[in-house]
């Protein structure tokens, strides 16, 4: 079956804000129009052709109402007002032809026509325009003869040239408010793409920002390149103690530790739920400080972004709350990113990497072992000894305590570049990124020295003091000993080598 399709409806004209160039022109037109039919009334007067010449001179008048409803009716406004400039351009060249081509008249009103298309449209249109100028001047002689009367008298040679001194001027003055207009438009237009720019700097940023500190840090010093007139300060206060500032950044504002902690201190007696910028009362510079509230957009923060500016103006403001929802919406996202990045590589318990993150770092070692220069790395695997005694004697919160407190102490040996992971129940590894043997023994002989036999004081489920003895047997091995992929498990054979010894040279009982 065929699909008839009902033809598109016709777009009703209707009576509309016509486009800037219509509403310039309307005045000037107006003005030029009605000079002419004076002009053509005062020949009529002088000549004697009476009402012959002024009749049709009256539909003059109507002209630039015509030409305003045409260009306020149109689809495409501007389209319609050019060809009104084009119709100005043949009905003012006929009407040179039916004032018999008094000179100051043609003269004028034909550059009056050149100059407005020229203006519109470069010297195309102006060729175009001189083209149906020059068309209906002539074409009005040839139809009706030619007569040259390019003299009437001095009194209307003033009034001619006085016409068109004021509408040149006119036109002048309708250019210079375009390009004041344009002008304005210009610097609203460089400074919402300054926004704009500082908006996607801030994006950037926060993806890269490893932590919020990084962030904050980071994005107030974008913001302040973005922005060198503006100083800018950034506080997250904890929802619950307003009078603690978690985190805090400063740029381009002179701001000691001191002055940081009294603002922080101010802002945490405002309610951040205000609406808009608000002017910090303290300053007394000629400068003043605004601050912007996040106004509940963390989930966990009371968040501000301070301005310092000579004033607040309404740009200003909404330039503040575009970074705000921006700064905040990052933060918020980073933090969530940094939760869930944690739950994912974090034992519960200690905090320590759990497996799945040290198996993706010692993979990691080993693709770097196999790729020039080669870098070495070594393993050192813990078990704890007796965690089975000490959970069925003092019950699983001890064990989880004594777990924690392995963990805590291993912690504060490890240097910043080595991972240290919960391996499973009772079992720790220490990765060792570039090292070889000497990195793990020297962490042996130190849990040897500062860990083993070491009591610690534990609390069960009832309350009870309980003291527990550390007991850890060891294993290591490096890549500079055997391939990379074997490194984990001999370290794994190790370790249980050490635990039977350790299980043989114990005293019983
Ligand atoms: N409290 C507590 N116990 C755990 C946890 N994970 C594993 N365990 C216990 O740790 C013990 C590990 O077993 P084993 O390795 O045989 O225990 P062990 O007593 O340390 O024995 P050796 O290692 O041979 O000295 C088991 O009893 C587990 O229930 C934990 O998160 N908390």
């Amino acid at each position: 079956m065929l699909e008839t399709k009902s033809p598109p409806p016709r777009a009703q004209p209707s009576l509309k804000r016509p486009h800037r160039l219509a509403l310039a022109t309307l005045a000037p037109r107006t003005f030029a129009f009605c000079h002419t039919f004076g002009l053509t009334v005062w020949i009529a007067l002088a000549e004697g052709s009476g009402w012959s010449l002024m009749l049709p001179g009256l539909l003059l008048l109507l002209w630039p109402a015509v030409a305003y409803g045409h260009a306020s009716l149109a689809q495409d406004s501007k389209r319609a007002e050019f060809r009104n400039l084009y119709f100005d351009s043949l009905l003012f060249g006929i009407w040179c032809g039916v004032l018999d081509y008094y000179l100051w008249a043609t003269l004028f009103i034909a550059l009056a026509c050149f100059m407005n298309n020229m203006v519109v449209g470069g010297p195309r249109r102006m060729a175009i325009s001189a083209a149906l100028f020059t068309v209906g001047a002539l074409g009005w002689g040839a139809l009706t003869g030619f007569h040259f009367r390019p003299y009437v008298s001095i009194g209307l040679d003033i009034y001619q040239v006085a016409g068109a001194v004021v509408y040149f001027l006119a036109i002048a003055h309708v250019m210079y408010g375009q390009n004041r207009k344009i002008g304005r438009s210009i610097i609203e237009i460089k400074y919402k793409n300054r926004v704009f720019h500082a908006l996607l700097d801030l994006g950037v940023v926060a993806n890269r920002a490893s932590d919020i500190n990084t962030l904050l840090d980071d994005s107030l010093k974008h913001l302040h390149a973005d922005f060198p007139e503006y100083g800018f300060a950034v506080f997250l206060q904890e929802r619950q103690r307003p009078e603690v500032t978690r985190y805090a950044a400063v740029a381009g504002l002179r701001l000691g530790p001191e002055d940081e902690r009294r603002l922080g201190s101010l802002l945490g007696a405002v309610h951040e739920h205000h609406e808009g910028a608000i002017r910090l009362s303290e300053t007394s510079d000629v400068e003043q400080l605004y601050a912007t509230a996040m106004a509940g957009r963390l989930s966990l923060y009371d968040g501000w972004l301070v301005v310092r500016a000579p004033k607040l103006d309404g740009a200003l403001e909404r330039m503040l709350t575009l970074f705000v929802d921006q700064l905040a919406a990052a933060t918020e996202n980073k933090l969530l990113h940094l939760a869930l990045q944690k739950t994912a590589e974090r034992d519960g318990l200690t905090g320590l990497y759990n497996r799945g993150f040290f198996e993706s770092a010692l993979q990691q070692s080993i693709r770097g072992k196999a790729r020039p220069p080669g870098l070495d790395f070594a393993v050192l695997m813990m078990d704890v000894d007796g965690l089975k005694e000490v959970n069925d004697r003092h019950g699983h919160v001890v064990g989880d305590q004594l777990i924690f407190t392995i963990a805590e102490r291993l912690m504060m040996q490890c240097r910043e570049d080595d991972i240290l992971a919960r391996y499973g129940g009772d079992e720790f590894v220490i990765l060792f990124p570039s090292a070889d043997l000497s990195a793990p023994a020297r962490m042996a002989d130190l849990i040897r020295t500062h860990l083993e036999g070491q009591r610690c004081a534990l609390t069960s489920a009832h309350g009870e003091r309980v003291e527990v003895t550390l007991r850890l047997s060891l294993g290591y091995a490096s890549s500079s000993e055997t391939p990379a992929q074997e490194v984990l498990t001999l370290a794994d054979n190790r370790m249980y080598d050490d635990k039977t010894q350790r299980r043989k040279n114990r005293v019983p009982g």
